[in-house]
């Protein structure tokens, strides 16, 4: 059978020839002759003989590029005929017939996606011995984990600090269901959720480098790029390179100025709350965006500002897509999301600019030690496999902004929750503030020896960590522990669980007890290395808790020296998780 397609470009029409190879030779060229035309499609050069007419009909093309196809110099009758006659029916029908043949491929995608696939796992899962809650077409479990957070999150709360229900209900109904390790679905996504701290560790240190980064969401994926935290293999090393030399040592110190400088901006505000409420958590954000923008990005608060506006929007958008599960082809907010994503890039591009403009002193090259110096270094590096490109430097500045930002303005807020709800403790951080500096500004040496404080924000870390889970994915088919798993395997590691774990931290697991840390966090998590991982751990470890600690401390030390702060009346305790653990309705405190 042969199906062509000729345009009769004299006649202005288009012509699908169909016939029966029967009744019709194929001469020569044998081979058909492939081109690309000029919108790309392919077609080919068939000569077709029908044997009731006497001439050679000369037929061109075949399928989908109608405009590349070239008119035959000399139509045939036989071909003018055709067109005439039933030459736009016979369109119509082939046209038919290829629209349901698509259909029948889309039917046939969404059953393997939606069904087949799923229950095949589910199958593979159960003869392993790993349960879990049954899957749902289209939605997964996802409808059933956001009802189950809405409800907790409408719920009457008393002031205790057990997160565990409030941000992850359906793990702790589940879990105890269907066991220390079970499978859920995130829509068709399979997610292999594991209580069991040996083999998070396993995961973690990855020492066989079988897990990967899960890949992002489009929209994550928009909204990070291919940042240090997404990266992998190669790119990822080079990346982290850097990454490390700006957050650690010297570099650090360096940055230690800038964050006094945001800390005293931020306290010149708190005099007209003296005496007053104050609600934090909305200070620590214009803080952390402070701190990180002139520290990382060697811009004020007010030229990042534009940046992390838009971060805050998309991120908000996509947080809210998240449960949401779409069906392919339909996508939220798309237009909006590009807006935003084309703004944001420009806006990054902008400081990038006026950096390469100016070069520090000494050498044409040198556009300074701090972050976004140290990413210009290396992205005009002569030698290759340090070089790193233009979009390498965008993506690098929008993780930054984004996993260093929040993370530390919800550390900050629940470090100061914390000893405003246990004076006793407040008054021991206090002192020994008052004893390392007196009055005087931070400085590296005191901040190094602030064991009381590092109690506390350890515990708060403990109690409140900012990020509550930790996604991997199966490179390829991995035996863990006794399982063996398939590849591209969703791993959900759910630290927060394990940070609130009787079995591991006592009966007073619920309680703030900073001396749990009182010899480190080393010794509090002898017995158990993953019973406390605020940073995870391993390889990717997050690059910027020094950063986020030394942030905190200084923050915290410079509040002490002025105020002591109580809880407010007003306060309402509502621990959510909006991309990280956040207080629904801020943390109101009276400044004394
Ligand atoms: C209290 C504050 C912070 C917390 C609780 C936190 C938590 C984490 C965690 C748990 C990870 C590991 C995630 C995983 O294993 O999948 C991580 C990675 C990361 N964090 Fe943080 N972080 C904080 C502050 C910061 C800051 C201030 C920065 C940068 C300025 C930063 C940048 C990063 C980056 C780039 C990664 C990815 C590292 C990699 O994949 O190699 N974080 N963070």
């Amino acid at each position: 059978m042969i199906w062509c397609w000729a345009l009769e470009k004299e006649k202005k029409c288009f012509v699908f020839v169909f016939r029966w190879k029967t009744k019709n030779k194929c001469l020569g060229p044998k081979k058909p002759e492939n081109r690309t035309g000029p919108n790309g499609f392919g077609f080919c050069r068939f000569s077709v003989y029908k044997k009731t007419e006497p001439a050679r009909t000369d037929i061109f093309g075949f399928g989908l590029g109608l405009t590349n196809f070239q008119a035959r110099p000399d139509p045939s009758p036989a071909l003018q005929k055709i067109a005439s006659s039933g030459g736009p029916v016979i369109m119509l029908s082939s046209f038919l017939c290829l629209f349901l043949i698509l259909i029948a491929l889309i039917l046939i995608k969404i059953f393997l996606t939606q069904w087949w696939t799923p229950t095949r796992l589910q199958k593979l899962m159960a003869r392993q011995g790993i349960k879990g809650p049954c899957y749902r077409l289209v939605h997964g479990n996802t409808k059933e984990i956001l009802n189950m957070k809405n409800e907790a999150i409408s719920r009457p709360k008393s002031l205790t600090h057990d997160l565990f229900p409030l941000v992850q209900p359906h793990y702790q109904s589940w879990v105890k269901k269907y066991g220390k390790v079970f499978l859920q679905w995130y829509g068709t996504e399979p997610q292999l959720v594991i209580f069991e701290p040996e083999l998070c560790k396993e995961i973690l240190n990855n020492k066989d480098r079988v897990y990967m980064q899960q890949d992002p969401q489009g929209f994550v994926k928009k909204l990070l790029g291919n940042g240090l935290g997404t990266a992998e293999g190669e790119h990822w090393s080079k990346l982290r390179k850097i990454a490390n030399h700006a957050f650690h040592g010297e570099s650090l110190k360096n940055m230690i100025p800038d964050m006094i400088a945001s800390a005293e901006k931020m306290l010149q505000r708190w005099k007209n709350h003296e005496g007053k409420e104050i609600e934090v958590y909305q200070e620590f954000r214009l803080l952390t965006s402070d701190v990180i923008s002139r520290t990382a990005f060697g811009s004020s608060y007010l030229e990042g500002k534009k940046i992390f506006d838009m971060l805050t929007k998309l991120s908000s958008l996509l947080f809210r897509n998240s449960y949401r599960v779409r069906l392919p082809g339909i996508s939220f907010s798309k237009q909006v999301m590009r807006l935003k994503q084309t703004r944001l890039r420009n806006s990054i591009l902008e400081i990038v600019k006026q950096r390469e403009k100016k070069p520090l002193a000494e050498k044409e090259d040198n556009f300074g030690s701090d972050f976004i110096g140290l990413l210009l270094n290396a992205h005009h590096d002569v030698d290759d496999r340090s070089k790193i490109s233009v979009d390498d430097v965008i993506d690098q500045c929008r993780a930054f902004y984004f996993a260093g930002q929040e993370t530390t303005n919800g550390l900050l807020a629940w470090t100061v929750l914390l000893p405003a709800l246990h004076p006793d403790w407040q008054g021991e951080a206090r002192k020994e503030v008052l004893q390392i500096f007196g009055k005087q500004n931070p400085n590296p040496d005191g901040i190094a020896k602030l064991k009381t404080m590092s109690m506390i924000i350890n515990e708060s870390l403990r109690l409140y960590p900012p990020v509550i889970q930790f996604v991997r994915k199966t490179g390829r088919e991995v035996r863990l522990g006794k399982f063996v798993l398939p590849a591209n395997l969703q791993l959900v590691i759910p630290n927060v669980a394990f940070h609130h774990d009787p079995q591991i931290w006592g009966p007073e697991a619920q309680l703030f007890k900073p001396e749990r840390f009182s010899e480190g966090v080393a010794k509090a998590t002898k017995d158990n290395m993953a019973a406390f991982l605020p940073f995870g751990m391993g390889p990717r470890i997050c690059v910027g808790f020094n950063f986020a600690t030394t942030e905190t401390k200084i923050a915290l030390s410079m509040i002490l020296q002025r105020y002591t702060f109580t809880l407010s009346p007003g306060y309402v305790h509502s621990p959510f998780q909006f991309l990280t653990v956040r207080p629904q309705h801020g943390i109101q405190v009276m400044l004394h």
